[in-house]
């Protein structure tokens, strides 16, 4: 499903979606409004007072999520949901899949913690988080039946397209339906908020690293010239091997991994050794992605700072054995490549057509870890390049 030909037949979907939401910020910028998103500085006399001619204000966190969500629709459904051309995500899907997320993040390290969830009166935490899961469920498994209902181009080739057309090894025959649409509520949860959010470090990472962000510019300006086509969307034969483009995304991966909570694995039977340490069987281990990605004795004394060139040098391939981004194991992240095709597209895209600013540069990122590590909001002015 994820091979290199399967690559090939997503990209159209990804480039849609980059399409529409140029769109929506070329709107805002010149009206104010994309779909039923009104710019911030329509609505904050603050924010249009630091405003400059030319530019629109936006929490490029909400435009992310909207970019991400709709893409793994139109990938996973055969649609995408329409939060981007809207301006808004009418089914409040972002916000279920935060709320079950930190949900599952929480009840996966206490999973006893789940039967008590009715009891729990005075802190909606856990009931909201259930609900949130259930209300989910519904709104893939309602995706998938329209699709499977629907007159479908026999051309479409899309995740679902792979999962109807599955053989399942134990019968020989399709995937039982229940799976096809557990499988593709999977790919919703597993590729949309991480993509999202990885978007939106991008930007915040190279705002708070100028010389970075000019860097990123003079490589994509190299690339796609002036004058630039209306509605230019990168395409990945172009842009897949760009060298600092690619550190921007590794370098951001690093220090703002997505998943940085340790995932939790189970010492199979007969135990294991890691590290020269016996663990009984049954044990539950994991790795701290957040500390390793800042490890001094792998990325250096400056582990800490944002260094898109480290992932450019001789021990790049000794670099991407440290990273854990993505997992490691069989339990990886299958959608890697979507993900990196997906990023790739957007970075080349955005950051060639547009310019980003922070509307308050004074101020500090409000971070929040809940199972994915999230800019709560991003307030960005934008604006056209030529
Ligand atoms: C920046 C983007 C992404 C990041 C950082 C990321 C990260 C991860 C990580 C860390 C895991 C392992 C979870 C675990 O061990 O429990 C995972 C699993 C998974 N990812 Fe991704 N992911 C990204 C994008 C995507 C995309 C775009 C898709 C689908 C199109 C996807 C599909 C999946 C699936 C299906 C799994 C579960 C694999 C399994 O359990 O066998 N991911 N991802």
């Amino acid at each position: 499903m994820f091979s290199p030909k399967a690559m090939v037949q997503f990209e159209p979907y990804i480039t849609t979606g980059l399409f529409t939401l140029g769109k929506r910020m070329e709107d805002l910028i010149d009206t104010g409004f994309g779909g039923k998103y009104v710019a911030l500085n329509e609505v904050n006399s603050e924010i249009r007072l630091r405003m400059k001619k030319g530019e629109a204000a936006i929490d490029a966190a909400v435009w992310s999520a909207f970019l991400a969500f709709d893409i793994i629709g139109d990938l996973a459904f055969g649609a995408p949901f329409g939060f981007t051309a809207a301006g808004e995500d009418a089914l409040g899907g972002i916000k279920k899949l935060r709320d079950r997320g930190e949900w599952c993040a929480t009840v996966g390290q206490m999973p006893w913690i789940k039967t008590w969830t009715p009891y729990f009166f005075f802190d909606t935490f856990f009931q909201k988080g259930l609900q949130a899961a259930q209300a989910l469920g519904k709104i893939g498994v309602a995706a998938v039946e329209k699709r499977m209902k629907a007159e479908v181009d026999p051309q479409r080739k899309d995740i679902l397209y792979y999962l109807l057309t599955a053989r399942d090894p134990d019968t020989d025959g399709n995937l039982p339906d229940l799976e096809i649409k557990a499988e593709a509520l999977t790919q919703l949860i597993a590729g949309s908020d991480t993509t999202g959010n990885t978007i939106t470090h991008v930007i915040d990472m190279l705002l708070r690293n100028p010389d970075k962000y000019k860097k990123l510019q003079e490589e994509l300006h190299q690339c796609y010239p002036s004058p630039l086509p209306k509605d230019h969307v990168a395409m990945f034969v172009d842009c897949k091997d760009l060298p600092f483009t690619q550190g921007v995304i590794y370098e951001t991966l690093r220090l703002r991994t997505t998943v940085s909570v340790g995932l939790p694995r189970v010492v199979p039977a007969g135990g294991a050794t890691v590290c020269g340490q016996h663990f009984k069987e049954g044990t539950v281990l994991s790795t701290p992605t957040y500390t390793t990605h800042r490890d001094p004795r792998v990325w250096g004394t400056n582990a800490q700072e944002f260094i898109p060139e480290r992932w450019m040098g001789p021990d790049k391939a000794e670099l991407e054995k440290a990273f854990l981004g993505f997992s490691y194991g069989p339990r990886a992240c299958i959608g890697r490549n979507v993900a990196f095709m997906e990023l790739k597209k957007t970075v080349a895209t955005l950051f060639r057509r547009f310019d980003y600013r922070h509307v308050y540069p004074e101020k500090d990122t409000f971070i929040r870890e809940g199972f994915h590590l999230k800019c709560q909001e991003l307030p960005v002015f934008i604006s056209r390049r030529e």
